[in-house]
């Protein structure tokens, strides 16, 4: 099944053009990443799938359903981390995931359920008892991603999972991301500038550069299609940058 049918798609923030037209699918269980410089349309693309933005023109679907039409629809299948995001801060790490588990739970698992997973994912020990404010950047990143995954999303929407994480945590939270889909049939799209981890990671990709995706397919087919060694190599080649 088709996840994601992105087609066309475009954004212009008055004079800027962040996203030219740009079409892509998703299918059902994929890891896709979304990869390109800063100021690509990166958040852009993925802010429209998550409904929180409108496009200037063509369309978007998650699972068949409008973005901007049936945006409420959307909501009720996606989980979205955006990625500038911060807790609440005078909760403990357990009280804002029990608070966001009480939100959701009338969608199927139980408050008890999500909470323990929500725990083990964010796998913060005993400091889930401490306050949100006291949290390094890191262990803020690992509670907001435990909160997304924890209702089990359909699809998960995560803007550069891994920003600001040492190799330890941006390791454990790449295996989590591939357990969700492995066993959990979660469909991800993901946003990276960091094209070697997206290599690791994704099942396809797609290269975006100043609004427009130069290229798509799997990480192998791209290096040997560009004569690469790795993506970033992929990438370079792809936009003309002589190496
Ligand atoms: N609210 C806004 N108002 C005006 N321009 C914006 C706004 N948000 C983004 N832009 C512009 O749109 C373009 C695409 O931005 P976007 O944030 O989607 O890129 P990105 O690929 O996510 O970049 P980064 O990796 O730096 O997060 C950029 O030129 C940016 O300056």
């Amino acid at each position: 099944m088709t996840a994601i049918k992105v087609e066309n798609l475009e954004k212009d923030y008055g004079k800027v053009k962040a996203l030219k037209g740009i079409s892509f699918e998703v299918e059902e269980g994929e890891i896709f990443g979304l990869i390109g410089p800063n100021g690509a349309g990166k958040s852009t693309t993925l802010k429209i799938l998550a409904t929180l933005l409108i496009p200037t023109g063509g369309r978007a679907e998650v699972y068949g359903h409008d973005v901007v039409s049936e945006a409420d629809e959307v909501r009720k299948l996606i989980s979205y981390l955006p990625e500038e995001a911060g807790a609440y801060k005078n909760l403990t790490g357990y009280e804002y995931l029990e608070f966001m588990a009480k939100l959701y739970s009338k969608t199927g698992k139980s408050v008890e359920e999500m909470l323990k997973l929500g725990i083990e994912i964010a796998g913060l020990g005993e400091r889930i008892h401490d306050k949100v404010a006291t949290y390094s950047k890191g262990m803020t990143r690992k509670l907001l991603l435990a909160r997304a995954l924890m209702v089990i999303p359909k699809l998960a929407i995560l803007d550069e999972p891994a920003s600001g994480l040492d190799i330890v945590n941006a390791y454990a939270i790449r295996q989590t991301i591939k357990r969700f889909a492995r066993d959990e049939g979660v469909t991800f799209l993901i946003s990276s500038h960091n094209m070697l981890e997206v290599e690791f990671l994704c099942d396809r990709v797609a290269l975006i550069n100043k609004g427009i995706i130069i290229d798509i397919g799997t990480p192998k087919e791209l290096k040997e299609k560009y004569n690469a060694e790795n993506l970033e190599e992929v990438f370079m080649k792809a936009v003309g940058v002589k190496l």
